[in-house]
């Protein structure tokens, strides 16, 4: 066994053993909350880590589910278990409710929406005469599992260690599938996400989901751990407790949770007891110091605690890729080829307008089915902006977009992509910290179907063989098969303009829209993707292409629209475009 699988290995028969050992209770409690805190901070990384939301709120989730339980099994004598389903049923509602209301905002109004959904729960708890006000709701009973009583610290240790490690297992199992590389997507790449065909609302929606029923069972645990309820434990302090713990630690990182809930749980109860006594006094000094204490660990592990121990460590644990056991795996589905001739895409009139300025003026065009289209004008002429209206990027002003006979004008981008255009981006969009391989698979996600649960419960692989046996193969086929394993912020610019473009053929399209592809390419690398670009076109793809290098245009495309200004100024072949002397005057000219 490798060191990097028996450190783990070692931990958790260490973690299994030692409420069997003579340890003092203490040690116990400290566990017990730092796996409490763990499952919510666990729940964080999904989505503020992973998913750039921030939330301040999260204590008022482990609220709900501590109180929905407080109130079932001491007011109407139910089990403990109706009251953990019970706080889920009601933390789901409340998430869903709040996910729709505040979800589409963006900057810094979601985190203050958080912060006012924290206090309003927390007052509403602390008013409601049925919940006891402030001094909450006493005499809880104990868990009991399988007829096992968890009154005891030690016997509850493990329902709340099992719970916070299985959670830790599927959040590691999501953001390791399909779905988790959507998620993966929303902390600022959610355009080339809608543009590989997946609703970003929607995976939103789904990690506020999960983070607040881990916090809810939480609290649940928390509830029957302290058998009595009360509001300050819930209060927006413990929001932002939480969010540090999950920042300590690593915010994008699953273990993070874990070593920042352990940390930021023993570094303040020292502190509570060392504080008083070396300064002879009373008060809660410990709020200070850990101020401090964070502001330090952020100043020098700004990603947090967890990364830090693993590139220390990545000296002699080397990193190890995933295993490359998809040779065999059956090929995706593939779409309806176009039929030969068929018109693919009809560009009719359309304008778009940023306030006074038109950028694209009442352009039309269309691509028949096997066609290599250039787009080419001076800088500004608005070539960029006509391929965002025809993927669905940018809303139209006027006009009309068909594509296979589908009135596509004003779709969002991923349903468009998910009739067949693929599209790469002027500025290369990618999830940095992701490997190639992972990228380019995004692209595959439209022809695939495993969802959230299925990647927590780690089920579908046979699907993700498939997914990275395509994009090795869309790969290849650009020349960057040797690169599949390396992160995709690690590249040279021409390779992850490569990147884009096996990422789009994932997709399968029957379109493919190139920005600029051959730009920071070198000359043989160059001619090496006008093959591929001939290679698709002998496969019956279409392929309209933004390009500034006139060479790559005139020898790969079978027809050039030439914009100025945002109006389309002429359309026609690569030779007759040459001679063209409107052409000449307005684009060639200025370059020459
Ligand atoms: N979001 C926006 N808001 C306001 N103006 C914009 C926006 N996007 C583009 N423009 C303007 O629209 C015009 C066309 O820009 P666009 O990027 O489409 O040109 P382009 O032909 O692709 O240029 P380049 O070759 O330099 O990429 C420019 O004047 C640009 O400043």
């Amino acid at each position: 066994m490798t060191p990097r699988k028996a450190i783990p290995w070692g931990l958790l028969v260490l973690l299994f053993i030692l409420p069997l050992l003579p340890v003092p209770e203490f040690w116990i409690t400290q566990l017990n909350y730092i796996g409490l805190f763990a499952l919510v901070s666990t729940g964080l990384v999904l989505l503020t880590g992973v998913g750039g939301l921030t939330s301040f709120g999260q204590a008022a989730f482990v609220g709900i589910g501590a109180y929905a339980s407080a109130v079932l099994t001491t007011q109407y004598a139910l089990s403990p278990w109706m009251g953990l389903l019970a706080g889920l049923l009601i933390t789901a509602a409340v998430a869903l409710l709040l996910a729709l209301l505040t979800l589409r905002m963006s900057g810094h109004y979601l985190p203050l929406a958080t912060i006012a959904w924290a206090l309003s729960l927390n007052f509403t708890t602390a008013n409601m005469e049925s919940l006891g006000k402030y001094d909450g709701i006493q005499g809880l009973p104990p868990l009991h599992l399988l007829g096992i009583s968890l009154q005891d610290g030690r016997a509850l240790y493990y329902l709340i260690w099992a719970i916070a490690l299985l959670a830790a297992r599927a959040t590691l199992n999501l953001l390791d599938s399909r779905a988790g590389r959507a998620i993966r997507a929303l902390n600022g790449a959610t355009t080339m996400a809608e543009a590989m065909g997946i609703s970003t609302l929607r995976y939103k929606v789904v990690i506020f989901l999960i983070a607040a029923l881990l916090a809810s069972v939480s609290g649940w645990l928390f509830a029957h751990l302290q058998r009595s309820v009360n509001p300050s434990p819930f209060a927006l302090k413990m929001g932002i407790e939480y969010l540090f713990m999950a920042v300590v630690g690593g915010v994008g990182t699953v273990w993070g949770a874990f070593i920042g809930a352990g940390v930021f749980k023993i570094i303040e109860d020292q502190l509570k007891e060392l504080l008083p006594a070396l300064l002879g006094s009373s008060g809660n000094f410990e709020i200070i110091v850990l101020g401090v204490v964070l502001v330090l660990i952020i100043k020098y592990a700004p990603k947090g605690l967890w990364p830090a121990i693993t590139s220390l460590s990545a000296r002699w644990l080397v990193p190890e890729h995933r295993p490359r056991n998809w040779q065999s795996a059956a090929p995706l589905a593939a779409r309806d080829k176009a039929r030969p001739q068929e018109l693919l895409l009809d560009v009719d009139k359309v304008r778009k307008q940023f306030g006074g300025l038109v950028a694209v003026n009442d352009v039309s065009f269309q691509i028949f089915a096997g066609e290599i289209i250039g787009l080419i004008g001076p800088n500004g002429a608005g070539k960029s902006t006509t391929f965002n209206l025809i993927s669905g990027v940018l809303p139209l002003s006027s006009g009309a977009v068909r594509f296979r006979g589908h009135a596509v004008s004003n779709k969002p981008s991923r349903e468009i992509a998910r009739l067949g255009m693929s599209r790469t981006f002027q500025h290369v969009k990618m999830i940095p910290d992701m490997s190639v391989l992972e990228n380019v698979a995004l692209g595959a996600y439209v022809r695939s179907s495993k969802g959230v649960v299925q990647g927590m419960l780690g089920l579908g692989k046979a699907e993700e063989k498939q997914l990275f046996a395509e994009a090795e193969r869309q790969l290849q086929r650009v020349g960057m098969g040797t690169q599949m394993f390396e992160l995709a912020g690690n590249l040279a610019l021409g390779p992850q303009r490569l990147m884009e473009i096996a990422r789009a053929l994932c997709t399968d399209p029957a379109l493919l829209l190139l920005d600029e592809p051959a730009a920071g390419l070198r000359h043989k690398e160059k001619q090496a993707l006008g093959d591929v670009i001939r290679q698709l076109k002998r496969e019956g793809m279409s392929v309209l292409l933004v390009e500034h290098d006139m060479e790559f245009v005139m020898g790969l495309t079978d027809r050039i629209v030439v914009m100025e200004f945002g109006t389309k100024l002429v359309e026609g072949t690569p030779a007759l475009i040459q001679s063209s002397p409107i052409v000449r005057a307005a684009y060639l000219g200025t370059e020459h």
